[in-house]
């Protein structure tokens, strides 16, 4: 059992804690009684469809919105105190870069207002845009503006970071040098908390991942917990000859199913009852596989069977 003493100790010890956060624009409630606990040296994943209140909640996070009920901290603070002490970098997904600057004077500036600065030389460096230091911020292409940003939330030592969809717009190479450095910062024992479409990526990076779903917390665990949370399996085989579609959709257990050319590809959520009746069809699969959900796969899972739930 909890007591008070453990739970204040652990609301000390969080990074951020959101207590029954709840915000409304009009007549959309973008965040729903949310709470939740970040700790130190956590890299946590933020997934969700568009719409589910990822952008809003990074906002509150950084109080560039208030809350209309409940609490939040920020290092035991309000986010504004956070920020002032130079505890949080942050890269969001518009906006922060002024026009007519070059690369290096916006990013000295950034270093300049950071209570614990690091050498602009070395920001450019690490971001990868000191090629680009002379070049004015408003002639940049999408990837090496989202590379500023990143400079403007690494200009100094803070112990949170926060990236709104960071590496959207980024090539190959930007992302996986992205990474690689935010990797470099959690091992260091900093807090990261990103927003992203990529599910590859949170399931790559996250040590956590939370699904926001309408502005409530879905699911949060492990890739692995999560994966396992949509209790599906993945089946794949091959038929020969005429296949008898009507009789596979009637197979037991079945969340989809669908046929490409000779390739049947299901999810079950008994993949061993499932291949059971597939030879009580008398059919002969082929390189049968059966495997457990990707991230992506177990996201898509778990969000439609909410909507499917919320829309009974
Ligand atoms: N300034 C605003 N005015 C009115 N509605 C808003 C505003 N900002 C967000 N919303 C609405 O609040 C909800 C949550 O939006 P939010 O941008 O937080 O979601 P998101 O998960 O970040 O979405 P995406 O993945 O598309 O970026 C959406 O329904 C959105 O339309």
């Amino acid at each position: 059992m909890t007591t008070t003493a453990e739970t204040t100790t652990a609301h000390a010890t969080a990074v951020v804690a959101f207590d029954q956060v709840t915000k409304s624009y009009g007549t959309v409630r973008a965040v729903d009684g949310l709470s939740l606990a970040l700790y130190p040296g956590e890299t946590v994943a933020l997934l969700g469809p568009n719409g589910a209140g990822k952008s809003t909640t990074l906002d509150l996070l950084l109080g560039l919105k208030q809350p209309d009920s409940g609490s939040l901290s920020v290092f035991g603070t309000g986010p504004r105190e956070a920020i002032v002490a130079g505890r949080v970098g942050a890269m969001l997904q518009s906006g922060g870069l002024m026009d007519e600057v070059t690369v290096a004077e916006l990013v000295k500036l950034a270093c300049g207002l950071h209570p614990r600065p690091y050498r602009p030389a070395d920001v450019l460096a690490r971001a990868g845009v000191a090629q680009i230091a002379d070049r004015k911020v408003n002639k940049l292409s999408g990837g090496q503006e989202q590379r500023v940003r990143f400079a403007l939330a690494t200009a100094g030592d803070s112990d949170l970071i926060v990236l709104d969809e960071p590496t959207t717009g980024m090539d190959v190479s930007a992302r996986q040098a992205f990474w690689a450095t935010m990797r470099e910062q959690a091992d260091q024992g900093r807090t990261v908390l990103f927003a992203t479409h990529y599910l590859e990526e949170a399931d790559a990076i996250a040590d956590r991942v939370l699904v926001l779903h309408r502005g409530r917390l879905l699911a949060d665990g492990t890739a692995a917990e999560i994966k396992a949370k949509a209790g599906a399996r993945r089946i794949a085989f091959d038929l020969e000859g005429v296949i008898d579609e009507a009789a596979l959709h009637g197979l037991p257990f079945l969340t989809s199913l669908t046929v490409s050319g000779q390739t049947v590809r299901a999810q079950s959520t008994d993949a061993d009852a499932t291949v059971h009746a597939l030879y009580g069809l008398g059919v002969y699969p082929r390189n049968l596989e059966v495997a457990g959900l990707g991230l992506e796969q177990a996201f898509v899972a778990i969000t439609e069977a909410e909507e499917a739930k919320q829309s009974c």
